[in-house]
């Protein structure tokens, strides 16, 4: 692929959130709800490159690449192509744009009349763009399903008559037919079987070969983005935690969720296991994100407070439990097995609570240990709230209080993550030159 260093599109500080207010009841009590689907990405796509952007499901792939063609409005940040920041046109001029900036979908054909032919979803695009018309545009048409490995006669069939793989070659053709510089491409194999993708692939790696064309590829799959991508940024809830060249990110891994990404790949060759992390529970919601750093409440490499000596392993345990009591207001539920703290004897509490949430029968460190027997003694009077305001007042991580900058670990390989800041000092938890 590409190495030529020239961008053709730039995207800084965009964000685009949705306003998800509920109906009636919502506006009546003047309540807001504001999705932050993607709050605050930069990144650079240079010529004949592919960048790939990977994340879990709901992490902001498709918004981001949505409003960075402005398909969907961005709500603010600029995305310049040629010079120009296409936030600022208007619709006349964005179109030219348009023409050079392509978007393929993971399954292409869905959006459209399912009572056009091959031919004319080709075609469309040449004719919106004033490109060719009539028997021009047909052998136009008719070459470019060539050039994606279809049959010049499947222009006469319907989309419904072709397979996964050939609906997402008609996708292809439909985007190349207006010889575009870039194509977006949208989890375009994530439909499709494993050997039908790598067909896929292979198709897209020659049409960049052949045409130049530079490519964002936005996959949940590390396997396919390892396999695509030129350099890659990794997404989480809305922003990027970690990004720089595929290798340099990927071996080792740097960022606590890109090694928990790559640790939930099952390993094809037993010998040789990932000696990593395990990612629990689900992308938070984007209309409250988390505090400080966005992965706090999951990451498995958080950092314990400075006050205290523990592990991380234990101190994701005393945090498990502090969201856990924060986000109920029943004792009860704290632990899996719902029993009434107060109808239960302390000690088979107290293990049950240790048990559920990885923490040792006495924590090595005396004033935390004090700290949390106090909590799970409040907590099976059934005192929740109580007990919550304990843990959060003794168990805050300087995760959870700062934001991480970017940090340049090595040229073009970004992190965000306080374990690699160097202008963060535990002690005193400050930044010597970044955002508190
Ligand atoms: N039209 C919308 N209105 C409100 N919220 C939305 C809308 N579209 C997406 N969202 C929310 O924005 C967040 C990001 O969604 P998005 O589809 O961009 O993520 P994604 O990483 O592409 O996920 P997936 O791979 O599942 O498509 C999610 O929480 C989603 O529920």
């Amino acid at each position: 692929m590409g190495d030529s260093t020239e961008s053709v599109l730039r995207v800084e500080g965009l964000k685009a959130h949705y306003d998800s207010t509920d109906g009636f009841l919502d506006r009546l009590l003047g309540r807001s709800r504001t999705v932050r689907a993607v709050d605050g990405v930069d990144f650079e796509l240079r010529e004949g490159e592919t960048l790939g952007i990977v994340g879990e499901s709901g992490c902001g792939k498709t918004t981001l690449a949505r409003s960075a063609l402005r398909l969907i409005e961005p709500t603010a940040g600029s995305v310049y192509h040629r010079g120009e920041d296409l936030t600022a046109l208007s619709s006349p001029d964005l179109r030219d744009h348009r023409r050079d900036l392509q978007y393929v979908f993971q399954d292409p054909l869905s959006s459209l009349n399912p009572r056009l032919t091959a031919g004319d979803v080709v075609g469309e695009p040449l004719e919106v763009h004033g490109l060719a018309t009539g028997a021009e545009r047909d052998e136009r048409v008719r070459e470019l399903l060539e050039t994606v490995g279809l049959k010049r006669s499947h222009a006469n069939r319907y989309p419904h008559e072709f397979s996964g793989g050939q609906r997402q070659r008609l996708g292809i053709a439909r985007a190349l037919a207006v010889d575009p510089e870039v194509i977006v491409c949208d989890e375009p194999v994530s439909a499709l079987d494993a050997s039908v993708q790598a067909q896929i692939l292979n198709l897209l790696s020659e049409l960049q070969a052949e045409f130049g064309l530079s490519y964002v590829f936005i996959a949940h799959d590390l396997r396919v983005i390892e396999h695509v991508a030129d350099r890659v940024a990794v997404m989480y809830l809305g922003e990027f935690v970690e990004r720089g060249p595929t290798e340099t990110v990927f071996e080792p891994p740097y960022h606590p969720y890109t090694e928990a990404l790559l640790s939930a790949i099952p390993e094809p060759d037993p010998q040789w296991e990932r000696d990593g992390v395990r990612l629990d529970g689900t992308v938070p919601s984007p209309i409250d994100p988390p505090s400080g750093c966005r992965f706090h409440t999951r990451c498995p490499r958080i950092v314990p407070d400075a006050d205290y000596d523990l592990s991380s392993e234990v101190w994701r345990g005393v945090t498990d439990l502090t969201l856990r009591a924060r986000e109920t207001d029943d004792a009860a539920s704290v632990t899996a097995t719902r029993a009434d703290p107060t109808e239960t004897p302390w000690e088979t509490f107290d293990g049950s609570v240790r048990e559920e949430f990885g923490l040792p029968g006495t924590l090595p460190d005396a004033d935390a240990e004090g700290a949390l027997a106090e909590a799970i003694a409040t907590l099976h009077d059934g005192r929740v709230e109580a007990a919550a305001a304990l843990l959060d007042s003794a168990f805050t991580s300087p995760c959870e209080r700062h934001h991480p900058a970017e940090y340049e670990l090595d040229t073009g390989h970004g992190i965000a993550c306080l374990r690699y800041d160097d202008g963060f000092d535990e002690e005193s938890e400050t930044l010597a030159d970044g955002p508190e």
